[in-house]
């Protein structure tokens, strides 16, 4: 993967893609290990570019993942019915794949979008932001939300501090319903991250977060430009996306400063 991104403190440790946090004694630990060394064993035989309803990575989702906009840049495929991005499970192609590194099932691993910029925001209480110096259209990936893989209580334990240090959260949740099971993975990118550790939270976001798998069964947050974005835009995603979110008020909650119309006040805070 190709990121030629730097971060602008030398306390943070930039890396392309997420790793496993620090080595603990429980069972939830080992299977981020396993999970995070292991090789997906789906993987397609096709010729050079992949054909729909023969490529065995594109078999999950009855349709492209990705759509190619000009040259070699793909969009992620929105589902016409609704206009909404398809909510199908996205298999990248793989290290174990026969079609050619140009095929159009490989996107999230080519690394972020160039034109990045991290900045002061204009609201000095939101600290730095990501932004983009050129045009984006809808349905580019934008970078990935990478950092340390972490336990729950790792994650519990690393908000509370924060909550007393009075330091900004980088926590993310994801959440994975199949069938009657439910995944939970936590990304935490304040000591370890990439450039999307910058983007900040905003009540009507224009990009959002959605999981890819490429080698690996842990899947990447990968963030994608859910409008067209015109330049000099900050980059901005819901931080709320899944239920039980609440939008409780309460003094120990960060006030939003999105300052969109809608605005819920408050950032959403997630019970892990
Ligand atoms: C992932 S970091 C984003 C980058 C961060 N602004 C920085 O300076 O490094 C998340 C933190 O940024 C701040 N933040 C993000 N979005 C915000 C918003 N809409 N309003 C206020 N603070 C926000 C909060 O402190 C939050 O815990």
């Amino acid at each position: 993967m190709i990121d030629n991104y730097t971060h602008i403190s030398n306390n943070i440790i930039y890396i392309v893609e997420s790793i496993p946090g620090p080595k603990e004694q429980s069972q939830e630990y080992e299977e981020i290990i396993d999970n995070f060394n292991s090789q997906l064993t789906n993987h397609c035989l096709c010729e050079q570019y992949c054909l729909k309803n023969k490529c065995q990575c594109l078999g999950t989702s009855d349709s492209f993942n990705y759509v190619l906009y000009n040259q070699d840049k793909y969009l992620l495929q929105l589902d016409l019915e609704n206009g909404q991005f398809c909510t199908n499970p996205i298999i990248e192609c793989n290290d174990l794949c026969s079609c050619s590194n140009e095929c159009g099932n490989r996107v999230v691993q080519k690394g972020p979008m160039e034109g990045l910029i991290v900045k002061k925001c204009s609201d000095e209480m939101k600290g730095f932001g990501l932004f983009t110096e050129s045009h984006i259209p809808r349905g580019m990936f934008v970078c990935e939300y990478a950092g340390e893989i972490i336990t729950k209580s790792e994650a519990n334990k690393r908000h509370q501090i924060n909550a007393v240090e009075g330091k900004m959260n980088y926590i993310f949740c994801l959440q994975e319903h199949s069938k009657d099971r439910m995944f939970q993975y936590f990304i935490d990118p304040s000591r370890f991250g990439n450039i999307g550790r910058y983007i900040n939270h905003s009540c009507e976001p224009n990009c959002c977060i959605i999981p890819i798998r490429v080698n690996t069964p842990i899947p990447k947050l990968a963030i994608f430009s859910s409008s067209d974005i015109v330049p000099n835009t900050e980059i901005t995603f819901n931080y709320g996306c899944f239920k039980g979110d609440k939008i409780l008020e309460n003094t120990s909650r960060t006030k939003c400063l999105c300052k969109s119309k809608n605005c819920m006040r408050w950032l959403p805070y997630h019970f892990y």
